[in-house]
C-alpha cells in the first residue's frame, strides 16, 4: 500500500500532455489554452466614455453650448475647445480637446446650452485608451478557458487559439452481476451505475468520454472490451480490482502488456486502485463500489485529465472548514469523509461511510480528509476537504 500523494506522483510520471490543434472561438470553451496568445489592439481602442451625459473641455464655467454629439461607433469629428460641450453616450470616443465626462443627471438643458445643476464629480468618466488591455499584452498558458476569458479573446480580436487535444477516455465497467440501466436485470444482478458519473466527471474535465461494453467476468470478456479501448488516451476500468477470485482487470491488464505502477493506495474507500500504461493509453484501474470509483475519479483521474491537457501535475485544490463534531483517530488510511459544509464555515462528516452508499455521497457536498495515522479530532478544530 502506498500513500495517496505517492500514487498520484506515480499516475503523473506515467503521462505526458496530449498534442495541440487550432480551434475556434466558438469551440473554445473549457478548452486548455497552450500557447499564450496576444492582443491585436488596444482597450478600449480610444479614450472612452465611462457614462451618458457630456464631454467637455475642463473649464470653470457652469454652462456650457451643445455643438454635437458621440455614439458608441460614431465619433464626433470635430473639436471641443472651453464653454463647449459634445452630448456623448456610454462607450463613444471622447472627443478631441474634451477632458472630463459631466453625467447628464448633473446638468439641465435648454436648447444648446447645458447648466450645471451640481458641482462637478471628482472622477472624469473617462476610460484612457487600453486600460484593459494594449496590443501585445498576453494571455498565458496553460490554462482552462473559462466563459471570462473567452470574452478576453474575442475583445483582443483573436478569432482562434492553440490548446490541447481533447483527451480519449475509455470507461469499462467489469463484472456478471452488472447490467445497463433499463434492461431488465435477474434477481443477483444490479444496475451498473458508476461509469455515468465517471463520464460526466471526464467530461466536465474537457475530455470526450465513452461507456465500453460492460465486460463480464471472464478473461475473453475483458479482454475484448480492453482491445475495444486501444484508441483511447485514458482507459478507466471499474470493479474487479480486488483480491477475489473474479477480480482480472490486473491480470488480464497484465497478459495483455500492461506495465503496472502500482495497487494499492492507502485510501478509504479505493484501497484497491491500480494504474498503468497499457499501449499507448493510461490506465486506471477503479474499485468497484460506487463510492470507491468516485473518489478514486476525483483524487485520480480528475488530476490526471488535466496533467494530460497540460496544465501540469496537481492534486486536487484543498480548502479549510471547522468540524462540527468530534471525530475518532483515523487508521493507517486517509479517509475521504462524505460531508456536508454548513454555516459558518463548518464541516460534519455523515454517520455512515460505507462506500457502497450512492445516496450518502449525493446528500454530501465535500469530502472531508482525515489523514492516515491522525489522531482524534475535536470539533472545532481545522479540517481539509475537497469540494464536491
Ligand atoms: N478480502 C478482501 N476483500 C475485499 C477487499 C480486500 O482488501 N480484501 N477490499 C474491499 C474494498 S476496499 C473494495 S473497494 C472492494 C473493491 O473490489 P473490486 O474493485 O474488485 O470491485 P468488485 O468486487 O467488482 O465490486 C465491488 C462492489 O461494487 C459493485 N460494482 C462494481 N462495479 C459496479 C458498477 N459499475 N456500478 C455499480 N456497482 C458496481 C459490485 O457489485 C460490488 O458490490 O473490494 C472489497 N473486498
Ligand atoms: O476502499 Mo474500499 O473502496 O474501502 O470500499
Amino acid at each position: 500500500m502506498i500513500a495517496v500523494e505517492e500514487a498520484l506522483t506515480h499516475v503523473f510520471t506515467l503521462i505526458s500532455p496530449l498534442p495541440t490543434e487550432e480551434v475556434e472561438l466558438p469551440h473554445l470553451a473549457g478548452r486548455v489554452l497552450r500557447a499564450p496568445v496576444a492582443a491585436q489592439r488596444d482597450q478600449p481602442p480610444f479614450p472612452a466614455s465611462a457614462m451618458d451625459g457630456y464631454a467637455v473641455a475642463s473649464h470653470d464655467a457652469e454652462s456650457y453650448r451643445v455643438i454635437g454629439e458621440a455614439a458608441a461607433g460614431h465619433a464626433f469629428a470635430g473639436h471641443v475647445t472651453p464653454g463647449e460641450a459634445v452630448r456623448i453616450f456610454t462607450g463613444a470616443p471622447i472627443p478631441q480637446g474634451a477632458d472630463r465626462v459631466i453625467i447628464q443627471e448633473d446638468v439641465s438643458r435648454d436648447g444648446d446650452r447645458i447648466t450645471l445643476t451640481q458641482p462637478l464629480e471628482t472622477p472624469l468618466h473617462i476610460r484612457a485608451q487600453g486600460t484593459d488591455f494594449k496590443a501585445g499584452d498576453q494571455i498565458s498558458a496553460p490554462r482552462r478557458l473559462r466563459p471570462a476569458e473567452l470574452a478576453l479573446l474575442a475583445a483582443m480580436n483573436c478569432p482562434r487559439a492553440t490548446v490541447s487535444r481533447r483527451p480519449n477516455v475509455a470507461i469499462i465497467a467489469t463484472g456478471d452481476e452488472l447490467v445497463m440501466p433499463g434492461e431488465e436485470p435477474r434477481a443477483d444482478q444490479i444496475i451498473a451505475s458508476n461509469a455515468f458519473a465517471l463520464k460526466a466527471m471526464a467530461e466536465a474535465e474537457g475530455a470526450r468520454a465513452r461507456i465500453l461494453p460492460i465486460a463480464s467476468d471472464t478473461v475473453a470478456s475483458l479482454r475484448a472490451v480492453l482491445e475495444l479501448a486501444a484508441d483511447a488516451d485514458l482507459i478507466v476500468t471499474i470493479g474487479g480490482a480486488s483480491v477475489g477470485d473474479h477480480d482480472l482487470v490486473g491480470p488480464v491488464a497484465q497478459d495483455m502488456g500492461a506495465s503496472r505502477a502500482f495497487y494499492k493506495v492507502a485510501m478509504r474507500p479505493g484501497k484497491p486502485l491500480m494504474a498503468g500504461r497499457l499501449g499507448d493509453a493510461l490506465l486506471l484501474g477503479l474499485p468497484g463500489n460506487p463510492v470507491s470509483s468516485i473518489v478514486c475519479g476525483h483524487l485520480f483521474m480528475r488530476p490526471a485529465l488535466r496533467a494530460l491537457q497540460g496544465l501540469g501535475a496537481y492534486p486536487m485544490q484543498t480548502a479549510t472548514a471547522t468540524l462540527g463534531r468530534d471525530l475518532p483517530a483515523n487508521g493507517a488510511r486517509t479517509h475521504y469523509m462524505r460531508a456536508n459544509l454548513g454555516p459558518g464555515g463548518t464541516i460534519s462528516p455523515h454517520p455512515n461511510q460505507d462506500s457502497a452508499l450512492l445516496s450518502v455521497l449525493c446528500q454530501s457536498d465535500a469530502l472531508l480528509i482525515h489523514p492516515a495515522g491522525d489522531g482524534p479530532r475535536k470539533a472545532g478544530e481545522q479540517m481539509r476537504y475537497i469540494p464536491l
